[in-house]
């Protein structure tokens, strides 16, 4: 279920670069500026369809050429499937699953659940409630198959209610009011969903991936569904009404929901160190993938950017005993090539290190 072989095509500094990567650990190397993070991101963009360090697809075409391609083959079930995808300076992309074109990113995303860990991962924890609802939401989309329509036919309406909040063209009160049940029947929907997930993972997290991390000794997890729960949603539709309608937006529903980590009733990011955040960070991901593996049977992917960065080597061993609780294909980026021993020891399994110089593979 792995990602088995990646050809990328003027992708960044990269002109075209081959590999077959292994089901465990695939250690990428080299100078910096060599290409590491681009390899990452190109696998990033074949699953998600879009880059995690910029939205403009001119700055990823590499310099003075017209488009990028990326094509791999995933293993499923002894199948070999092979998967495409490229943009040229147009805009335009053209992705395809088995040899036929698709138009919908969801269908790559659905095949190949790749998860991301850079050393600015941690602004999870910092960051508005945005990131915090993707991650969550990243482990709903393939492990509760409702959630991805349940989640698009919401936000149409969330859409419609907010435009009509802002606009307040005729009959407004009478079509809001109209549209409020649908509104409340998948919020409903979408928040059972959540509900349920959380238990999975808090149960995952706290029984199984951070057994023997002191760090989540006494560590709560609080989810926020975005709406008081023990009221009913379509009252509490009503008492903001006014308040919704001076601001034109929606403010109360499953798009506002949220979960945050506490010790002693103090926030982690405000008690925790950056390292020990970092350490949070690592069991968060690898909860998440080792659940997506229970629970679908897929075998999910974990890249690593510059796994050294800020970590002593303590700290290396315990992301390594994290890491071992799951069975991602693991791709991790680092300057030199022993940095991540202390890492890879605890978790036993195969590693294959590549050696990235100018945007190529070069053997040693
Ligand atoms: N569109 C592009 N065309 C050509 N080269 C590019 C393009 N975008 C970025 N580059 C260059 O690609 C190189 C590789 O960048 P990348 O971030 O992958 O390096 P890295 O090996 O991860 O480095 P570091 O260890 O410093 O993080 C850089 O020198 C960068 O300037």
């Amino acid at each position: 279920m792995s990602l088995e072989f990646l050809t990328i095509k003027n992708f960044r500094n990269i002109e075209s670069l081959s590999f077959s990567p292994i089901e465990g650990i695939n250690l990428i190397y080299g100078e910096n500026g060599s290409g590491k993070t681009s390899l990452l991101e190109s696998i990033y963009y074949l699953s998600h369809g879009k880059s995690f360090r910029t939205s403009k697809h001119k700055n990823i075409i590499k310099k003075q050429q017209s488009k990028f391609i990326i094509h791999g083959k995933k293993s499923v079930n002894d199948l070999s499937i092979p998967v495409g995808i490229s943009k040229n300076l147009l805009g335009e992309s053209s992705l395809k699953i088995q040899g036929k074109s698709s138009q919908k990113v969801s269908d790559l995303a659905q095949l190949i659940p790749v998860q991301l860990i850079t050393p600015e991962s941690y602004s999870l924890f910092f960051g508005g409630p945005k990131e915090r609802r993707k991650f969550l939401d990243f482990g709903l989309f393939h492990v509760e198959h409702q959630f991805f329509s349940l989640w698009q036919s919401f936000n149409k309406i969330l859409k419609q209610r907010n435009a009509l909040l802002k606009q307040k063209p005729k009959n407004y009160y009478d079509e809001i009011r109209f549209w409020d049940k649908e509104f409340v029947r998948l919020s409903v929907s979408i928040n059972n969903l959540r509900l349920s997930y959380i238990n999975k993972f808090k149960q995952q997290f706290f029984d199984k991936i951070c057994v023997d991390l002191d760090l989540v000794k006494d560590l709560s997890l609080e989810f926020n569904s975005g709406w008081k729960t023990t009221n009913e949603l379509t009252d509490i539709l009503s008492e903001n009404f006014e308040r919704d309608l001076k601001q034109g937006f929606t403010s109360r529903g499953p798009h506002k929901a949220d979960f945050s980590f506490s010790i002693d009733g103090i926030s982690v990011e405000n008690y925790l160190s950056r390292g020990q955040l970092k350490l949070l960070l690592y069991a968060l991901k690898v909860t998440q993938n080792s659940l997506i593996e229970t629970e679908t049977n897929k075998q999910s992917i974990l890249l690593i950017d510059d796994l050294p960065s800020e970590l002593g080597q303590d700290t290396r061993g315990k992301v390594g005993k994290i890491l071992a609780q799951c069975d991602s294909q693991i791709f991790i980026t680092a300057i030199e090539s022993d940095s991540i021993s202390a890492v890879v020891e605890p978790m036993k399994r195969k590693l294959e290190m590549f050696h990235v110089k100018h945007g190529k593979l070069i053997t040693n």
